[in-house]
């Protein structure tokens, strides 16, 4: 079952210009933002709480990940939805059963989370993430 939107991802130019933007909009405190470097996307993530979700910023780490070439296309501006849920395997066989098909397999995104994506062109142009706290 998903249970609730866990972050919105927003590809950014400058991680911390981008950080204290979003300060000022949430009034939030630097002390509540989680910052780490997540290698299987070859990105740094700031991730900002926002009630029981979180705003995710994401810069890239050179030219050869997701979030550059999604920059280099677009610009900045927000890059996908994360849905949470308790069981991704089981979500995960659930969509292909549906006629979904996930991006690659899974694997760990920020904070040891698993996850796993869903082709914009299969879902209204929005890119999707499923996510599972670790166990
Ligand atoms: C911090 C870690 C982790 C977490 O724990 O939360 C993350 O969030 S990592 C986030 C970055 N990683 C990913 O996004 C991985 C999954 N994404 C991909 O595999 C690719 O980005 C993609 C979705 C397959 C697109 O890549 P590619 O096909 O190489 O790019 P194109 O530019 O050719 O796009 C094809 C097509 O799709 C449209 N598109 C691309 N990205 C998005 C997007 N974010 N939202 C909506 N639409 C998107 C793009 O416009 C193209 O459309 P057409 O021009 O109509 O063909
Ligand atoms: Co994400």
């Amino acid at each position: 079952m998903i249970k609730k939107i866990d972050h919105i991802a927003i590809a950014v130019e400058n991680l911390e210009r981008a950080i204290e933007t979003f300060k000022s909009v949430l009034g939030c405190a630097s002390e509540t933002i989680i910052i780490e470097e997540v290698a299987s996307e070859n990105v740094r993530v700031a991730l900002i709480p926002l009630g029981e979700s979180r705003i995710e910023l994401l810069q890239p780490l050179g030219d050869d990940n997701a979030i550059a070439r999604f920059l280099a296309k677009n610009g900045e501006g927000m890059h996908h939805i994360a849905l949470e849920t308790d069981d991704i395997s089981h979500e995960t066989e659930r969509l292909e059963s549906s006629g979904l098909k996930p991006l690659g397999s899974q694997k760990e995104g920020a904070g040891g989370k698993q996850i796993i994506f869903l082709h914009p062109k299969q879902t209204n142009r929005v890119l999707l993430e499923i996510t599972q706290e670790p166990h």
